[in-house]
């Protein structure tokens, strides 16, 4: 279980917006293979308590556990999760496989079976036979393909989604919803930020409602 209780946080320099000024106070619990669509207006704080959860921000105090540790403890890249934000997911002097191998591996050293899995997803993501492609020779619903390619390599138990179908084709959309409920289906925990009451109704168990 991911247990979020009364995870506090202000921005240094908060001047320019009432909600922000005012903090941020989050709590909630979320059983592993749920998913938690995280809603609510612009600049209300769903894209702060993602980066929270992932580390790259400290909060003034609170809790964040899973399966019963204290995360806060851990830096980013030792927390069980991957994050998928809207936008700069991937390394521009990279190419797609090589972005996608690096999810695989931190340096990049494949095997076999873990080799096979790069074609494959990319076919599953509807973008077979780009591997030697850059993110900049790509559009910007591919390259989101390609983060959520690379997430779902990834295997780890959470899954931090911060609008990950913006910019999609419905038909492409359909793909990647249906490749992260069979995430889900294998006991992936995931927050989905989203917009669109679609997307939340499709992928997610619960709603946070955060408000501005
Ligand atoms: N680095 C920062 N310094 C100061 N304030 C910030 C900073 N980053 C975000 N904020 C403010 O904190 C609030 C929450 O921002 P956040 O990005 O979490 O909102 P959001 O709900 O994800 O919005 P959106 O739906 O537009 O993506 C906003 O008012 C924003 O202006």
């Amino acid at each position: 279980m991911l247990d979020v209780s009364q995870l506090r946080f202000r921005y240094p320099d908060a001047s320019h917006s009432i909600n922000a000024r005012r903090g941020f106070d989050f709590s909630f619990r979320l059983g592993r293979g749920e998913c938690l669509g995280v809603t609510g207006p612009s600049g209300c704080g769903k894209s702060t308590l993602l980066s929270l959860l992932a580390g790259f921000l400290t909060p003034e105090s609170g809790r964040v556990q899973w399966q019963g540790e204290d995360l806060l403890q851990r830096p980013p890249w030792e927390r069980p999760m991957t994050s998928v934000f809207q936008e700069h997911n991937l390394f521009d002097h990279l190419t797609v496989h090589d972005n996608l191998a690096l999810g695989l591996h931190p340096g990049m050293k494949l095997s076999k079976s873990s080799r096979k899995k790069i074609p494959h997803i990319l076919h599953e993501v509807g973008l077979e036979g780009m591997e030697k492609r850059y993110p900049t020779e790509l559009s910007g619903g591919q390259r989101q393909r390609v983060a959520v390619a690379r997430a779902l390599l990834r295997r780890t138990p959470l899954l931090l989604l911060d609008e990950p179908f913006t910019g999609l084709d419905t038909e492409t959309r359909k793909g990647l919803q249906d490749l992260l409920l069979d995430q889900k289906a294998s006991g992936a925990t995931m927050l989905l930020v989203s917009h669109d009451p679609g997307d939340v109704r499709i992928l997610a168990d619960r709603t946070l409602e955060l408000t501005a």
